[in-house]
């Protein structure tokens, strides 16, 4: 028989006895593991059961969302998508209790592959950290700076950034000389240069180049692209990332991680300490990375004043920080601007509606770009800002978390196992016929206000609904802490795009092409704009 192994009776010339060996004490773990699990009663595809591999294959294939959202018709509110997840559709009550302010229901470990490896040490982040108490530890010197009147310090930066994006769009697309000449703008991609570079504008106080390049031109925006490809599917097997990316003893060997926007973030906190940076960076105007060391400053005289009791801030938080705003900050903003351009444009009667109510308030091109103050004070535009962020939520894989101990009830009706994960779909709850009616699919910015006959009272009522079931910042501790800079990018953009020029679909047919990877992020927005009132500039 030579080096040959014999299973069921086929030979195996390359398998060796402990291979063989493993395979079977696995194979027979995973079936008594099956049998035992206090998750069997639940349905869900067969292979999921066994396997976290299942999930893994989808969310690689990038449309796990509209996959979840079939099983969940298929087989109801509680669906089992791994050994130990089950994905749950609407239950208010339910969504209360996970996403609380408490922290008792931990985040997984599919959120750890987010955090970076800095000169050896696994540098945890305010998204990827999963003990609640250091999270909050985490979160309390700095949640001020991200308040609303935070943010409000750093509208110059976007203002500066607003321009310049305008400028570019306008210098490179809006000079031809007749109708038939205007340009296709693939505007998905403009937008991304413009979130990515606000995010550096507000964290460091420099734009990171890519408006002005009109390109990906030093490759961060795609390797930041593999990164979040690699962390959507290495997180359905948290344990792959120690070995592909978050080891002290060899050189990263999978995708991408987050190195290259932490080496940025390095740089930019060493060329503050040293002064490097004064050529672009104005004290007077304060941008994230002047408050996060003033953070520091403030840990470092409390712990003083408390004889060492307070934690200090130590510098690799705060490169942790400035990291998290350019990991989680620039790609969600871009994908609620374009879809807000996108279903705007698809449906001309909205896109004529706002800039009708925007003319109203006497907001015209004279005052871009439009303040934060100005485009909040317009309801319609904030019903297309819910509705953008309703119909493709920023993000779309299942936000998970540990069911602690104790009694609750599913919407099934059975009791959530302790030690089970939990999954919550911000796409498959904003899609949900219970909550949003029978038009969850079409882009309906009115659903947001108050109908023509309803009363003030029955209008509450139905917004808090509708605010229940949208996961669309997360909820809870583990809210969205970029909400209010991030919105604030969007309303002014929209406001100031939709004063200061004329803008269609380049192809009205086309429907865009949406890739799920924890951000779906959209191709295929292009559009021709072209000033008001004129041709060219
Ligand atoms: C406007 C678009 C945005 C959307 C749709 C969005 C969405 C989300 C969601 C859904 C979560 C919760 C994830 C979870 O619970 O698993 C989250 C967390 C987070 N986001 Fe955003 N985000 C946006 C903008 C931003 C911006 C601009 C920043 C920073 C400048 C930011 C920073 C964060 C941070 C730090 C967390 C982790 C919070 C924590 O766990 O305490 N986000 N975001």
């Amino acid at each position: 028989m030579g080096s040959s192994t014999w299973i069921l009776g086929l030979s195996c010339p390359s398998l060796s006895w402990p291979v063989v060996g493993s395979i079977v004490v696995f194979a027979a773990y995973t079936v008594w593991w099956h049998l035992h699990s206090p998750l069997r009663r639940y349905p869900g595809p067969f292979l999921a059961k066994f396997t976290n591999f299942w999930r893994m294959y989808h969310v690689t294939r990038g449309s796990f969302h509209n996959d979840l959202e079939r099983l969940h018709h298929k087989y109801g509110p509680v669906v089992r998508i791994g050994p130990n997840i089950l994905d749950v559709d609407y239950d208010p009550e339910l969504i209360k209790t996970v996403f609380n302010t408490k922290g008792d229901w931990k985040k997984t470990e599919y959120y750890l592959a987010s955090s970076a490896l800095v000169d050896g040490n696994i540098v945890y982040n305010l998204f990827s950290e999963i003990d609640a108490a250091k999270h909050a530890q985490e979160k309390k010197h700095v949640a001020k700076y991200y308040s609303p009147n935070g943010v409000a310090s750093f509208e110059p930066h976007i203002d500066k950034t607003i321009v310049h994006f305008c400028n570019e769009l306008e210098k490179r697309f809006m000079n031809h000389l007749n109708e038939s000449a205007k340009p296709t703008i693939n505007m998905g991609e403009w937008i991304t240069f413009y979130t990515w570079d606000v995010v550096g504008a507000i964290t460091f106080s420099k734009p990171l180049g890519y408006l002005s390049a009109g390109h990906d031109f030093d490759g961060t925006l795609s390797n930041a692209e593999k990164a979040v490809d690699y962390f959507a599917w290495v997180g359905t097997m948290p344990f792959l990332d120690h070995v592909f990316d978050k080891n002290r003893f060899y050189k990263p060997i999978g995708p991408p991680g987050f190195g290259r926007v932490t080496g940025i973030s390095i740089q930019h906190l060493i060329d503050r300490y040293q002064g490097i940076d004064k050529a672009y960076h104005d004290p007077a105007l304060p941008d994230f990375l002047d408050r996060f060391i003033e953070a520091k400053q403030q840990a470092a005289a409390a712990a003083k004043a408390e004889h060492g009791d307070s934690p200090a801030v130590t510098d690799n938080q705060i490169v942790g920080w400035l990291m998290i705003n350019m990991i989680a900050g620039a790609d969600t903003t871009a994908i609620v601007l374009r879809s807000a351009i996108y279903y705007c444009l698809k449906n001309p009667r909205v896109w004529t509606r706002l800039r009708a109510e925007l003319a109203a308030a006497g907001l015209t091109e004279e005052h871009t770009p439009l303040s934060y103050k100005a485009t909040r004070a317009i309801p319609y535009l904030e019903a297309i800002v819910r509705e953008a962020l309703r119909i493709l939520p920023g993000v779309s894989l299942s936000l998970e978390r540990y069911v602690p101990a104790g009694e609750y009830r599913l919407p099934d009706g059975s009791n959530a196992p302790p030690g089970a994960i939990l999954g919550f779909n911000p796409y498959v709850l904003c899609r949900n016929k219970e909550v949003w009616g029978d038009d969850a699919q079409e882009f309906v910015p009115e659903r947001w206000l108050r109908r023509e006959g309803e009363s003030e009272e029955g209008y509450k009522e139905r917004l808090q609904v509708m605010k229940g079931a949208d996961l669309s910042f997360g909820a809870g501790s583990r809210i969205c802490l970029g909400r209010h800079v991030g919105l604030m990018q969007v309303y002014k953009v929209m406001g100031t795009l939709a004063v200061r020029y004329e803008l269609e679909l380049a192809d009205k047919e086309k429907e865009w092409k949406v890739i799920n990877s924890w951000f779906p992020r959209q191709e295929g927005v292009e559009v021709r704009m072209w000033r008001r009132g004129g041709e060219g500039v």
